[in-house]
């Protein structure tokens, strides 16, 4: 029997005890506070950006939407990431990507406080997560660890592989699994034989941006498969990166799209963000 890895249900049993920790914040006299900033009207970023904010709300934390119009200069930008950098009551702050043309994304993730970058974006908190240092993780790769610790599967020892090299996904990805012990081979567009890669997978994590591009063949029979994508089919229906149809009887465990990877990316967010704001608690007394 193939286990489906239900991020939907994860994420809520670890918001119900999230909130808890946030009450108690509170009557400490901290209210932890996410400011998203969105650039631009890209709906599919829309649609993220109050998702967050439900979730946020749900929880009690302070969700600060900044909707900026697609023609705000980078300095108009960086003016904005500067004022929430000095606002002791802002705890992470987080820019919507993609930004526009013409605007420098590297520029607006260095110029974010790296205590506050609550996506891990910044190289500071990057070069802590490849020294097995604490710091902020990316909500995808932490969201999929915990998944992954939901279910009691220890990545230790494994022979884990990851399709696709992003800042976002998969290279944080690599790291978090060095560190938690498993052997980590990363694969992308120009990897040769993938599917001969693929197949040696004990854990395969793939993020492509390619709808259902991992068929049956490429997946060990047992093997454990995560799906980062959010694609739409040539049928305009949401798929992932994963052919799940044919891979889930092949797989040991697998990941849905939607109510997978997605779902434990917000609930990241949130948990790394009131972490952050546990700090106020120590600085006011
Ligand atoms: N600075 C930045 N940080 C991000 O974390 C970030 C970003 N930019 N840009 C875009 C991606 C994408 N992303 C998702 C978050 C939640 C779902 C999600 O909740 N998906 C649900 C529902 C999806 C649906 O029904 O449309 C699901 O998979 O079940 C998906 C994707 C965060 N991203």
């Amino acid at each position: 029997m193939t286990t489906v890895l239900d991020g939907k249900k994860t994420a809520d049993a670890l918001m119900t005890d999230l909130k808890n920790t946030v009450t108690t914040l509170k009557a400490q006299g901290v209210t932890p506070a996410l400011a998203v900033i969105l650039v631009g009207d890209d709906p599919a970023s829309a649609i993220y950006v109050r998702n967050k904010h439900r979730r946020a709300e749900s929880l009690g934390i302070r969700s600060l939407q900044i909707q900026l119009p697609k023609t705000t200069t980078q300095a108009e930008l960086l003016g904005r990431i500067a004022d929430l950098n000095a606002d002791s009551a802002i705890d992470g702050i987080l820019v919507q990507l993609p930004l526009p043309a013409g605007i420098d994304e590297q520029a607006v993730i260095q110029s974010i406080s790296p205590e506050k970058d609550v996506d891990g974006f910044h190289p500071i908190n990057v070069g802590r997560l490849w020294t097995n240092l604490p710091g902020v993780v990316a909500s995808t790769p932490y969201g999929i660890m915990a998944l992954l610790a939901y279910y009691q599967i220890d990545v230790s020892g494994m022979n884990a592989v990851i399709v696709g090299r992003s800042n976002i996904v998969g290279r944080p990805m690599a790291a978090l699994l060095l560190n938690h012990d498993a052997t980590v081979t990363m694969t992308h567009s120009r990897t040769k034989a993938l599917a001969e890669k693929t197949r040696a997978a004990d854990l395969l994590v793939v993020a492509t941006g390619r709808p259902e591009m991992i068929t049956a063949d490429m997946v060990k029979p047992g093997a454990i498969v995560i799906d980062v994508g959010m694609d739409r089919n040539a049928a305009g229906k949401l798929v992932g990166d994963v052919d799940y149809a044919g891979v889930a009887p092949v797989a040991g465990a697998i990941t849905p799209v939607p109510g997978g990877v997605g779902p434990m990316t917000i609930a990241s967010l949130m948990i790394q963000t009131v972490a952050i704001a546990k700090r106020r608690v120590h600085e006011q007394q």
